[in-house]
């Protein structure tokens, strides 16, 4: 974490909820009172407008794990941008490694997902990470590099508005962590290849994810590179989801 920087924590509810379950967390991280980190909860669609009400008048902000790359028209299933703003949302997930493995998103897909959303003033968490397989084939650096590199190329002079979640895909959901040095290491890459493209490279935030729970929060992100996470399975619970928030102070 850097003082310049403030810490973002979002939780990404995956498709997880209901509307008396999201009823009691929403109102638990409303009561939060104030947090050190900035907070959002990228919730399923049919619950943003739950979502977007509850959080209502509260810092905590809200968004979707998914945006479709067309405007309007014949997309049965997809979701606009424009949609997304509808209800408010600060935050869409785009490019995590479940919609890049079972949904097929390549790089240049979730790219230009980065695009249209910021296109509609909301910001992309573009997701990045190797599989186990890559990082024991060395390939670590290489994947990343890549994923960020299509993102990079599309947002052009637009690319430090948003904000990269690095998560290994081994780590997710697994109880297995990163090493707060293995999550530095990559990061510090990341922030390195997007120095390159933009100015603004000092101050975004680049999240973790995987894993990140209470107890581990608070030295990931006390790494120089970490400016917050992403987190899954903790931020069902508000007393978890909330602890991790205060981790970044
Ligand atoms: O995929 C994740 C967040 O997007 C991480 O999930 P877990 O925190 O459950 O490992």
């Amino acid at each position: 974490m850097s003082e310049t920087r403030q810490p973002l924590v979002v939780g990404n509810w995956k498709m997880h909820g209901s509307h008396a379950v999201n009823e009691q967390l929403l109102e638990a991280l409303k009561a939060a009172g104030p947090l050190p980190a900035e907070a959002a909860v990228c919730v399923p669609f049919p619950y943003l407008a739950q979502a977007a009400e509850r959080l209502a008048r509260s810092p905590i902000g809200w968004g979707a794990q998914d945006v479709s790359v067309h405007a309007q028209g014949a997309y049965t299933g997809e979701v606009s941008a424009a949609m997304l703003a509808d209800f408010g949302s600060r935050y869409v997930i785009v490019g995590h490694s479940e919609r890049r493995q079972y949904h097929g998103e390549t790089d240049q897909l979730v790219a230009d997902k980065a695009k249209v959303a910021l296109a509609k003033g909301i910001t992309p968490i573009v997701c990045v990470g190797e599989t186990l397989a890559q990082r024991e084939a060395g390939e670590t650096e290489a994947v990343v590099k890549r994923q960020l590199s299509a993102v990079i190329h599309t947002l052009g002079p637009c690319v430090g508005e948003m904000v990269v979640a690095y998560e290994p895909v081994w780590a997710i959901g697994t109880g297995l962590t990163a090493t707060p040095e293995q999550a530095q290491a990559v990061h510090a890459l990341l922030r390195a290849q997007l120095a390159a493209a933009s100015p603004r490279a000092g101050q975004m935030r680049l999240l973790y994810g995987g894993s990140v729970k209470p107890d581990n929060a608070k030295v990931l992100f006390a790494q120089a590179d970490i400016d917050g996470g992403l987190i899954g399975g903790a931020a069902l619970k508000a007393e978890d989801f909330l602890a991790i928030c205060r981790a970044a102070a």
